[in-house]
């Protein structure tokens, strides 16, 4: 106990014994949704979660996902990694980074913020860059918030102004990228009426260009130097939209694909490399795809590639990505402050923890999972390990990535018996769903599947207790659907992918030989969400949750 009477300290669940085994599976992008030909995880050949589901509703239910339970905006915000991961962790739910910028920028107080008095110092001077995804998918940016900082910045003295815009495709439907460039130079004209100098000067897609994530690839980022720092790029166009719409034409080319490319003037020349005097803004409000470009435009000391040239700017994150590394340390809105995660306490409460995934999720289960903090809480009670993921390639020619490998992990770790909890992400579901290839989601699906059935083969022989849950939909249906529910046609009569997440409830299941018999799902939390889930791990641990954490979905009923 510290001198504020706060303690670490779990009370003993009056019923629930200490000492077991509990295996954590999330299954990424696993939502629940009606059975038909989109349904990959319906049509896959699932045995071991459709096995799962026979035990509901005591031992298996449907827990929310997206929107408000996972602190989003509105409930129509799908849900995504970060914000599940965050409330599966976490315990209780917190206003997440979409609807902080929000506010901000209601109020206005994003402009009386250290972080944007930091980037005017440059305003009278030097350019102000923009760099982010173009999107209004929610999950890492918002269109209409890149608007209004626009406007707001120019209205507060910014002259010059660049935007390097990152094209989606992935939270959002494939092809949309064009309207959203038309949208965005539309608000730049009408900026350059008022005699601001904005435009558009550089770009890629997503997957390609910046926004790679947990150190997977490094040449993504460098890409995306090239283009936004230095004005080099393979492909050089005089207007974004005309840059998209060839570069879409390109073999195997999308919106999450496309190559990286600069806008020039009539003489060739980049009009927005970044140099000394300038300031820069990363407008993504999610952590995980900005954590690297950040260090390069942050970090004096960088060795991941060559940077040619390290221009004096002021830069400032749309958050603070990285509450642990302080990065950047210059931000426009504070983040969401998650503090006493479930980890956090149950390494305080003696509980070994082991954590895998593969490197495109990896983060997921440590970084997100532990508030988006970085590193161990205690190196001697926890141990994570990252299996690298293939690079280079879109998932649906490897569909069954490592999920293997992760379950290999992770039946290894409860064997050993060395650890109380051994959590995993099962990436399959999520990864193969985004490139919106069917079949190849349908063999992933089963392939998650697979690595259940031998997580649960090994709590069987150790006595443990599972808890197999997701941490949004993704998989469960892969087409745009109209209020009505039915697929959407385009204008060829093809059924329209959906390459995003969706808003559907995923299942969470309990169970296991040391699984007290009398443990169930309460009925009285029919509204519960991922953020209800970490109580529900404590108590498996032999601990009851902290007072202000989202309730259990479990009771113990006496026989
Ligand atoms: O970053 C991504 O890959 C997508 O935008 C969201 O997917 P995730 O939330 O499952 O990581
Ligand atoms: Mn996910
Ligand atoms: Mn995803």
């Amino acid at each position: 106990m510290d001198g504020s009477g706060f303690s670490w300290k779990l009370a003993d669940h009056p019923k629930l014994p200490k000492g077991k085994i509990v295996a954590v599976v999330v299954l990424d992008g696993w939502g629940e949704a009606n059975p038909n030909q989109y349904n990959c995880i319906h049509v896959a050949d699932t045995p071991t979660m459709d096995s799962l589901k026979q035990g509901a509703p005591e031992k298996w239910r449907l827990v929310r996902a997206h929107g408000t339970a996972v602190g989003l905006p509105t409930d129509d915000d799908m849900g995504n990694s970060e914000v599940g991961h965050n409330a599966l962790g976490a315990g209780r739910i917190y206003a997440q980074g979409a609807k902080l910028v929000d506010l901000a920028i209601a109020s206005g107080k994003i402009y009386e913020g250290e972080g944007f008095k930091y980037i005017k110092e440059c305003f009278e001077t030097g350019t102000l860059h923009l760099i982010g995804l173009l999107s209004d998918g929610g999950v890492h940016s918002r269109l209409d918030q890149l608007q209004l900082l626009l406007k707001g910045s120019s209205e507060h003295g910014a002259k010059r102004i660049r935007v390097h815009v990152l094209t989606d495709g992935r939270d959002v439907l494939d092809g949309t990228s064009v309207g959203f460039i038309e949208t965005l130079e539309n608000d730049l004209s009408k900026l350059r009426e008022k005699g601001v100098d904005a435009q558009i000067a550089s770009g890629g897609g997503r997957m390609y260009v910046t926004m790679d994530r947990y150190e997977n690839d490094w040449d993504v980022v460098k890409c995306g130097w090239d283009a936004h720092v230095l004005g080099e790029a393979p492909y050089k166009f005089r207007s974004a939209v005309e840059a998209v719409k060839k570069l879409r034409e390109l073999p195997n080319a999308n919106d999450q694909y496309l190559p990286p490319f600069v806008i020039v003037d009539e003489n060739g020349k980049a009009v927005g490399p970044i140099v000394d005097g300038d300031a820069v803004v990363t407008f993504n409000f999610r952590a995980d795809r900005m954590v690297m470009i950040a260090k390069a435009l942050e970090y004096e000391d960088f060795d991941k590639f060559d940077r040619v040239r390290f221009p004096k700017i002021h830069y400032a994150g749309m958050l603070q990505y990285d509450g642990e590394l302080k990065l950047p340390s210059h931000y426009l809105v504070s983040p969401p402050e998650i503090e006493r995660t479930s980890g956090e306490y149950l390494v305080h409460n003696g509980i070994r923890t082991f954590a895998c995934s593969e490197t495109v999720k990896f983060g997921h289960v440590t970084f997100f999972w532990n508030g988006n903090r970085s590193g161990y809480f205690n190196p001697e009670m926890e141990e994570y390990v990252e299996i690298p993921s293939d690079i280079g390639i879109t998932f649906n020619v490897q569909p069954k990535m490592k999920a293997f490998e992760i379950a290999e992990k992770a039946r290894d770790a409860i064997l050993s018996r060395k650890f109380h909890q051994v959590r995993v992400n099962l990436p399959n579901g999520d990864m193969v769903g985004h490139t919106g290839d069917i079949e190849a989601t349908i063999v992933a699906c089963k392939a998650a599947d697979d690595a259940v059935k031998m997580i649960l083969d090994a709590i069987e022989q150790v006595g443990g207790i599972y808890v197999i849950t997701a941490d949004h939909g993704n998989a469960e249906d892969m087409v745009k659907r109209n209020k009505k529910g039915e697929p959407l046609l385009d204008k060829n009569g093809n059924i329209q992918i959906l390459t995003s997440h969706t808003v559907h409830p995923v299942p969470i299941a309990i169970g296991g030989p040391g699984l007290a018999a009398g443990v169930r799902f309460r009925k009285d939390v029919p509204e519960g969400g991922l953020a209800n889930v970490a109580a529900t791990v404590m108590n498996l641990h032999g601990f009851e949750a902290p007072s202000d954490y989202e309730p259990t979905l479990i009771e113990f009923i006496d026989n």
